[in-house]
Parts: structure tokens; sequence; C-alpha cells
């Protein structure tokens, strides 16, 4: 299902994507990434005079990008263990109490990785697994898929799982599904599922209040919801929302995070003093 496959898109495509990403229901800053293209001008063989457009050398943005990851990462290693608990559950109990998440049917979550200082979503994950109870309000078992990276290729799979010890450690040290379920079926993939993700909860490295998120550099989840966004469109769902989980320290200023074509908007945050809702979608189902 892979529909985006070598390294840079070309030009037409990155500006396609980036006015398709950036569409205008986002803020200004998020509409103007900070990618110089520059246009040479050649003469073509009936000697029209024609326009071209050159790659843009992202070089410089993707080392800013480093730099910053860096930063965050060292601040991230430092932060005191009782302070990273304690925004570990407020950010878990407003997710858990929230509306959106209560009704959300069908989710992708990725399973923290403490070495990596993630916010943790342990309590999350065993919430969406839980059988609803009989006697309890009238509740629908949520189905939950989880990252499962198949190649260092930025293809990862988000997998079916029905129970937290169908888990097993991969060479990044991250909790992932195997392809086959514990009685040797093919665990179902998000993109060859009948009916649509509701709800994503993201992890990242830096945010902003207006939707850039800082990943770990691999680009897996950048290629991941542009194919499932383009998914979505093609059988007519509704989007699903992309919700990050930060830390108070991962929320930078705007403008700090360097912005590339790719890079695809998240709709909010859960940071641990509450929701901050970013796109018209978020304001309409978090609000
Ligand atoms: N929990 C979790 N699962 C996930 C991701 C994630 O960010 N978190 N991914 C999201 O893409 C994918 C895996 N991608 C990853 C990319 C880099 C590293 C990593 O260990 N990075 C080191 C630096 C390595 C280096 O610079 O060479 C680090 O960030 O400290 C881990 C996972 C899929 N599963
Ligand atoms: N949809 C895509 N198609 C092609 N290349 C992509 C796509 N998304 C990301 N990439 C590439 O992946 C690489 C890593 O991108 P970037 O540094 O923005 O990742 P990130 O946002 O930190 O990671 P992630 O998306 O995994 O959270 C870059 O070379 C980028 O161009």
């Amino acid at each position: 299902m892979l529909r985006q496959k070598g390294k840079l898109a070309p030009i037409t495509q990155l500006c396609t994507l980036v006015s398709s990403t950036f569409n205008n229901s986002f803020p200004s800053v998020l509409r103007n990434p900070t990618v110089v293209v520059r246009p040479i001008v050649k003469m073509n063989d009936e000697d029209h005079w024609k326009t071209q457009k050159e790659e843009p050398n992202l070089d410089p943005i993707f080392k800013q990008k480093r730099i910053l990851r860096s930063k965050v990462r060292k601040e991230l290693k430092s932060m005191d263990p009782n302070l990273k608990t304690q925004q570990d559950n407020a950010i878990q109990e407003i997710v858990l109490e929230a509306p959106w998440f209560k009704h959300s049917k069908r989710l992708c979550a990725y399973i923290s990785c403490n070495a990596l200082r993630e916010v943790d979503t342990l309590r999350i994950l065993s919430e969406i697994l839980k059988t609803p109870t009989k006697d309890g309000p009238l509740q629908i078992k949520k189905h939950l898929y989880v990252p499962r990276v198949e190649d260092k290729n930025r293809h990862m799979r988000m997998l079916n799982i029905s129970n937290i010890d169908d888990l097993i450690a991969n060479s990044m040290d991250i909790l992932e599904p195997a392809p086959l379920d514990s009685h040797g079926n093919q665990r179902e993939d998000v993109m060859q599922a009948d009916l649509p993700v509701d709800l994503f909860l993201l992890p990242g490295l830096a945010f902003d209040k207006s939707g850039r998120r800082l990943g770990r550099g691999g680009g897996y989840y950048d290629t991941f919801l542009k194919n499932y966004q383009d998914l979505a469109k093609e059988q007519h769902w509704k989007q699903p929302l992309l919700v990050a989980l930060s830390y108070s320290l991962q929320i930078m200023d705007e403008g700090v995070i360097p912005l590339t074509p790719n890079d695809v908007p998240i709709d909010a945050l859960v940071c641990p003093d509450g929701v901050i809702p970013i796109s018209p979608a978020a304001l309409e189902r978090m609000s």
C-alpha cells in the first residue's frame, strides 16, 4: 500500500504535498514551510523561455532538525524521574477521561519505550485492550493497532493486537507485534482494514502549538500518516484525529521546529496542562 517510494519527491510532488498537507485550514505558520525553492530559467528546444524548478536543498533544514533532536534528547535524559512520572500520569489521565478518547473505537497508538524517554502509554493501552464489563455502561470493545518497523526505508506497518503480552522487543528495544498472532494467523494490517481509524496517539521529540511535530528522524510516521490519509481520502472516510503526547519541555515556541515538505501536521497535543486543539477538526471534536 506504500504509494510513495524513493528518497525525495520531485519538486512538483513536493509542491503538491506541501499544498495538500498544509491546507488552508491550518495556521499560516504551517502553510509556509521553511523550504526555499530557487527557480532557474532555461531555453527549451523551440527557443522559448521556460521556467524550470530545481530540487530544493533540504540539507540545512535536516541539519537543524538533527541539532534540535540532540538538544531535546539531552533535556529528556536529565528530566527528574518524579516529574516524569507525574507528567506521565497527568497526560494519561487526560486522555483516559476525554470523550474523544472514550468515543474512539479504532485506534493506532505507540508502545512507549522507557529508554527513549517517551510519554508513557501503558495505562492507555491497557484501557484500550480491556474487555468492557457486561454490567457497565454500553461499551463496544476498542480495536488497537501498534507500530511494527519492517525495514530501514521508512516502512512501518500498524498491526492489530488484542493483548499487551503479544509484543516482543525489536533491535531498537521497542516492543512490537510479530506478524503472526499466537494462533499462527496474520495480524490485521490497518491499511487493509475495512473500517477507518478514529484516533492516532503519536510519539515524537518536539512539538509546537501550530501543529509541527519533530520525530526521531526515521520518517516512519510521516510516511505512514501520508499513506493513511491518502487511503482515508480514497475510501471517503473521515480523517483520523492525530494527537501527540508531550512532556512540557517538548513544547517549542512557534518557528523553532524546522519544517520539511513531508512533515504531516498534528491535530492536537496532550501535555500535562491539558489538551491543545490545533486544527479545525480538533477544535470540533475535542472542545
Ligand atoms: N515507541 C515508539 N515506537 C516506534 C517509534 C517511536 O518513535 N516510538 N517510531 C517512530 O518512528 C518507529 C521506530 N523508529 C525509531 C527511530 C529511531 C529510534 C531511536 O532509537 N533513535 C535514537 C537515536 C538513534 C540515532 O541517532 O542513531 C534516539 O532517538 O535516541 C527508535 C525508533 C516505530 N515505532
Ligand atoms: N511521505 C514521505 N515520502 C518520502 N519521504 C519521506 C516521507 N516522509 C518522510 N520522508 C523522509 O524521511 C526522512 C526523515 O524525515 P524527518 O527528519 O522529517 O523525520 P521525522 O519527522 O523526524 O520522523 P518520523 O516521521 O518517523 O516521526 C527524510 O529524508 C524525509 O524526507
